[in-house]
């Protein structure tokens, strides 16, 4: 278990920040005594007392000696030195070598004010002492084997040169029919492929065929996942080149039906399941996975698998989608990906009942218990992996994202996509509606149907944005929003009993009781469905904000496609044609009065994928609003003239490289700005850098 303690015991309070060159001798001290050490006593005894006589050196070597310092006792300059060490340790919370690395480039103070603002002010700092990855020498003990005491565990891995049959049944290298004359020679695999050499694109061609064949989007889910389990590079080439027919198998809506149904489908684990039975265990099984340099993770516990509820441990198949998509649209490589679910039971009684149900036949754990639980897969998490691997949390019911969210947010590199990512690539789509519909962000009224993760996230962040804009207190932007859940019109006089996302949004108003009520008392110009429920948005609903409203914008975003709100066909009918729309999953174009409309899709598909890849190569060590609203504005600026004509608010996917690599230069470029960012020294084109990071599918020739 990692050791977490708290700064102010372990160490005297700061007197003085060091100076930037104080600083830059402090990262190499802290570099030279921090490897290895396990807790908080071992770290006070090797650092403070090291750091000391290094100043101590120094002074008597210099200024120090001048005065007469005799190296024993405590000159002014070394005094400096410890208090500098104070103030070290008080950034210690950041990580050690996220610390290290930004001090080196003397972004301290930059560092300073962006972790007092992400973590409130004065909040308590928090150590968490993450991987002692490396030992004595900075060379990577991968495995942890050198740090291990003989009495430690360690897991027998080994590295070998795949060949022959075992080269044919490895996806990371198996090219099928693709191998060569001359690697067919080299590699052991004469006779066991048929004489045949074809080209990838041939391949290609033959699976797109095949996969179009299959009646049922579930037969070419399947399809999908046989071939990214026996050839990765065709998977995601496949994927890459036809990505618009591709995504709705893989991704949404399929997936959601493929995770209804996993237990049956279910032939190969993609990726790790922790249940309740791993409790105290969970960094060991962290260590089965095969893969140690891991950038991305996305977790679920399967509470609330899109707009389908809960279906435990089948949920796995959202985090294998979500990673396969940041593969093939952001270019994260596939190893550098671990999807896993977290199962804590499951309370959906069908799943529990279902003899090829795959999870732990139990009710959900819930308060101390539940906590507990994703207390130790975090702190597995950070010891294995370290400060820098981005945790995605995906399709957590309400109740514990925000908390998940809020509790992470300042000592883990977490994002949660169904807040923050659905936020973004909503406030993007608003941004580039405006250009059809005219007005400012504050100048129009919101009224959201659904205010949990989705609602309330994307509330947040149009507020955000609009407070940025105008210049405006928050408080006074989110006035601007209103949301309607179960029971009606968020209201003041509803306060008391609202759970604490809802409560902003508790403003000034008598009770409304539905929507069709509160969109004729609130005349909102944007309609936004996150109610995970589908057919909400009636004909009268649409019909009375079209009424007062000349290009309404409606955004019916709950998934899968049997949960959105409206139907494309609907929104354009009963506004006539009208409605600037966009939907969560996909929908056909439709023809409405001799005009082709065709709807946007305002999935986090557009956010996450660049989001992460410029997260990870900025060496980013938090997520920041800030970035989320970068990620934003690169993607309203990929909406051109030629979509606007169609009335699309969002660029199609087949670009979605291009976008990805926008995203990920503008959210690092603001990582690097608010000194969050580590990866130094700062490419200069980042876009350029973006799209040399990119993982490519093309096969590789084996010697
Ligand atoms: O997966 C999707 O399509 C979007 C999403 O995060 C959700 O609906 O939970
Ligand atoms: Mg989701």
């Amino acid at each position: 278990k990692p050791t977490t303690f708290q700064a102010s015991t372990c160490f005297p309070p700061p007197r003085s920040t060091p100076s930037a060159a104080g600083a830059r001798r402090l990262a190499v001290a802290v570099r030279a005594v921090a490897g290895g050490v396990r807790s908080a006593a071992a770290m006070r005894a090797r650092f403070l007392p090291l750091l000391a006589r290094q100043w101590q050196h120094r002074a008597s070597g210099s200024s120090g000696a001048r005065r007469g310092c005799c190296g024993r006792h405590q000159c002014g300059e070394t005094r400096r030195g410890l208090a500098a060490a104070a103030a070290a340790a008080r950034w210690w919370h950041v990580g050690r070598r996220g610390f290290v690395a930004s001090v080196e480039a003397g972004a301290k103070g930059e560092m300073e004010s962006t972790m007092k603002e992400i973590r409130g002010g004065g909040a308590p700092c928090v150590l968490d002492m993450d991987d002692a990855a490396t030992v004595g020498g900075g060379v990577e003990d991968t495995y942890g084997e050198d740090r291990a005491t003989e009495e430690q565990l360690v897991t027998p891995w080994t590295v070998s040169v795949a060949s022959g049959y075992n080269l044919l049944r490895d996806p990371r290298y198996n090219k099928g029919l693709a191998f060569t004359e001359k690697e067919r020679e080299t590699h052991y695999l004469r006779g066991l492929l048929p004489p045949a050499v074809t080209s990838q694109e041939l391949q290609e061609r033959k699976i797109m065929h095949n996969i179009r064949q299959y009646q049922l989007p579930l037969q070419r889910y399947m399809a999908m996942m046989d071939l990214q389990e026996g050839n990765e590079r065709l998977f995601y080439k496949l994927l890459i080149d036809n990505v618009e027919e591709l995504l709705p198998i893989v991704y949404t809506p399929t997936v959601g039906e493929a995770c209804q149904k996993y237990g049956s489908i279910f032939s190969r684990p993609q990726g790790l399941y922790i249940s309740l039975k791993e409790k105290g265990k969970i960094l060991e099984v962290l260590k089965n996975w095969p893969e140690r340099s891991i950038q991305v993770i996305v977790v679920t516990d399967g509470e609330r698998i899109l707009g389908l509820g809960d279906l435990g441990c089948q949920g796995m198949g959202i985090p294998v989608g979500k990673l396969s998509l940041y593969t093939a649209l952001g270019g994260v490589r596939p190893s550098a990906c671990l999807p896993i679910t977290l199962d804590v039971g499951t309370n959906n009684e069908e799943l529990l009942n279902d003899e090829f149900y795959i999870g732990l036949r139990q009710r959900r754990v819930t308060g101390q218990e539940y906590a507990d639980f994703l207390h130790e897969f975090m702190a597995a998490v950070k010891q294995n992996y370290g400060e820098k691997v981005l945790i995605q949390f995906e399709d957590f019911a309400n109740h514990n994202a925000f908390d998940l969210l809020a509790r992470y947010g300042t000592t883990h590199l977490v994002f949660n996509d169904d807040i923050q990512g659905t936020a973004s690539v909503v406030l993007a789509g608003l941004v580039a509606a405006l250009k059809l519909v005219g007005g400012t962000l504050a100048e129009h009224t919101y009224l959201f149907l659904g205010a949990g993760e989705a609602g309330t996230g994307i509330a947040e962040l149009i507020a955000l944005e609009m407070s940025r804009q105008t210049k405006t207190p928050i408080d006074e932007c989110r006035k601007k929003i209103w949301l309607v859940d179960s029971k009606g019109l968020i209201v003041s006089t509803r306060k008391e009993s609202l759970q604490h996302f809802k409560k902003p949004w508790a403003h000034e108003h008598e009770h409304v009781g539905n929507l069709l009520d509160a969109v004729n008392a609130i005349k909102p110009t944007v309609l936004i469905g996150t109610s995970g429920k589908g057919q909400t948005f009636t004909q009268e609903v649409v019909e009375a904000i079209s009424s007062f409203n000349e290009m309404p914008i409606i955004l019916a975003l709950s998934n899968p496609t049997s949960q959105a709100e409206c139907t494309a066909e609907q929104a354009y009918t009963w506004s006539k044609g009208r409605a600037v729309f966009a939907t969560g999953s996909p929908f056909d174009p439709v023809e409405y009065n001799g005009k082709t409309h065709v709807p946007g899709q305002a999935n986090n598909a557009y956010i996450f994928p660049g989001f992460g890849l410029g997260v990870v190569m900025s060496g980013a060590i938090r997520v920041h609003d800030d970035m989320l609203l970068a990620a934003s504005e690169a993607l309203a600026q990929q909406v051109t003239q030629e979509n606007f004509d169609k009335g699309l608010i969002y660029p199609p996917f087949s670009n979605i490289r291009k976008i990805s690599a926008h995203i990920a230069a503008n959210v690092a470029a603001r990582a690097y700005e608010l000194g969050l960012a580590s990866r130094r020294p700062r490419p200069k084109d980042l876009v350029k850098y973006a799209e040399s990071c990119m993982y490519s599918p093309i096969y590789r020739n084996y010697r």
